[in-house]
């Protein structure tokens, strides 16, 4: 297998109420995870669920998680794409957003105008199918995985920059229904999506904000690249938060899997021990929502309309005569919440059909293995069995550490939604516009599905 990264092992400390976000001596290492993954792929054989982590780790991973991405070693044919997101990136936002519809629409056509005249100019169609149908039959000569998922991220954010063609969202480009993208963004994207198994026109967590981050952790394709410092450290951090999650989520996969080959293999307090080291890196990793998710580190002045719209989609196309509308990222994205739900067999968040157009197949795999061996159901009764008990136990603490998460996630993400944005109509990335006669009711309706969750959390 590929060797994992070289970056330092270890952890470095986590980031603190102060940090500089630039500062890259105070950001959360990747951890070296070379111990774990030769002993994942030892139990991938006798095991469905290593198999399916191991799978995982191989293939999006490119032999890592988070995934190993690479920005810079790309064929020939691709490389304008990078060169086109990075030369147009100061042109994307506004200082000052326009309440004005004509001006908004200037702006837009200048900002897809330019776009799509460099992709004219600089990008060989023909080339770039030629790599990457060799790439689907199976022929890695031409690129590697890293450069894959690193090409993969490049084409997302090319995409949801033309989609909405100027930052802070406004309302002209939320009322657009269908968009016609230039073929140079949509010939890739139908080979990228069908190598990561997903169906949306729209990108994801994975494409657009974990891939977008190098080997030595510096994010490559920011957003509000000439906007004032408020602005940009607020996104550096928020995006950052989610590769950490990640980060610090392999740790958790790894325990999981070992807490069911244990309990598989008849070994119940090697099972207790891992479920306990779960909980552990559990509180670790929440600790990064609760360090980050407040106005010290991401400003709720600037979230909404600088960092979180460019993440949003809410348009569509025809397939089959019906209309279908895809949304944009959302936190309901994140593998790690998933892959402990499924382990405790809570019920999914998302549906099937919303799985499929955002959760890369091998994530979704994962996820669906762990929910198959749940433990849960192959308990005991309580009282009858003290090993049993014990397990339950300790399920049930990881289960309190996601209940807190959930009920401080509901609370704390108010004020960030609840920020006027006078050039917008309510919207959320992941949800796309809301329906509702005003913001009160359409914060309502968040707010109930994130009390539901709560409520199934048990
Ligand atoms: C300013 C920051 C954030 C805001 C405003 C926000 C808002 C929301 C909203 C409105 C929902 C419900 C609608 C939907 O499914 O999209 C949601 C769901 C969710 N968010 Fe966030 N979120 C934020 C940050 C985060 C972060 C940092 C995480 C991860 C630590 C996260 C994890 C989740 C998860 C897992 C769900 C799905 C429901 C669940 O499993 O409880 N969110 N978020």
């Amino acid at each position: 297998r590929r060797r994992p990264p070289s970056t330092p092992p270890g952890h470095s400390c986590h980031p603190s109420h102060s940090p500089q976000p630039q500062d890259s001596s105070k950001r959360l290492a990747r951890a070296d995870n070379t111990l774990q993954i030769y002993d994942i792929q030892a139990l991938a054989p006798r095991h469905e669920v290593a198999w399916y982590l191991a799978n995982l780790i191989e293939k999006d991973g490119a032999g890592d998680w988070p995934p190993r991405t690479d920005h810079v070693h790309w064929p020939a044919a691709l490389r304008p794409y990078k060169d086109i997101y990075l030369e147009l990136a100061p042109l994307l936002s506004a200082a000052t957003p326009s309440l004005d519809d004509v001006v908004n629409t200037e702006r837009r056509e200048k900002y897809r105008g330019l776009m799509r005249k460099l992709l004219t100019e600089r990008v060989n169609v023909d080339h770039v199918r030629g790599i990457l149908s060799a790439v689907e039959a199976g022929n890695w000569d031409g690129m590697t995985r890293e450069a894959y998922n690193g090409f993969y991220c490049c084409v997302a954010v090319c995409r949801h920059a033309y989609r909405w063609a100027t930052i802070p969202v406004v309302k002209v480009a939320q009322l657009e229904t269908i968009v016609e993208f230039p073929r140079e963004l949509e010939v890739p994207w139908t080979y990228l999506q069908r190598m990561f198994g997903v169906t949306a026109d729209s990108g994801n967590n994975t494409a657009n904000v974990l891939h977008n981050f190098d080997l030595q952790g510096e994010r490559v394709y920011k957003i509000n690249v000439a906007m004032k410092d408020l602005i940009r450290e607020s996104e550096e951090i928020f995006f950052r938060m989610f590769l950490d999650l990640e980060i610090l989520g392999f740790p958790i996969y790894y325990s999981m899997v070992k807490a069911l080959v244990a309990f598989d293999g008849g070994d119940k307090p090697a099972c207790i021990r891992y479920l306990n080291d779960v909980s552990g890196h559990l509180r670790r990793l929440l600790s990064v929502f609760f360090d980050n998710v407040h106005g010290g580190r991401i400003s709720p002045l600037v979230w909404l309309s600088y960092i979180q719209g460019f993440q949003g989609w809410g348009i569509g196309r025809y397939i089959n005569g019906e209309y279908v509308k895809y949304d944009g990222l959302s936190g309901n994205h994140v593998l790690v919440f998933q892959a402990i739900d499924a382990f405790l067999g809570i019920e999914r968040y998302l549906t099937d059909e919303n799985m499929e157009r955002y959760i890369p197949r091998n994530q979704r795999e994962l996820c669906l293995a762990f929910k198959r061996h749940t433990l849960r159901s192959r308990l005991a009764p309580p009282g009858q069995n003290p090993e049993d008990d014990r397990i339950e136990e300790a399920l049930q603490r990881i289960v309190r550490q996601l209940r807190v998460f959930r009920a401080a996630h509901r609370t704390r993400v108010i004020p960030y939604l609840e920020q006027p944005a006078p050039e917008r109509l309510p919207m959320t990335a992941g949800k796309s516009v809301l329906n509702g006669s005003s913001l009160r009711e359409a914060l309502q309706v968040l707010d109930n599905l994130m009390v539901t969750r709560l409520r199934e959390t048990q």
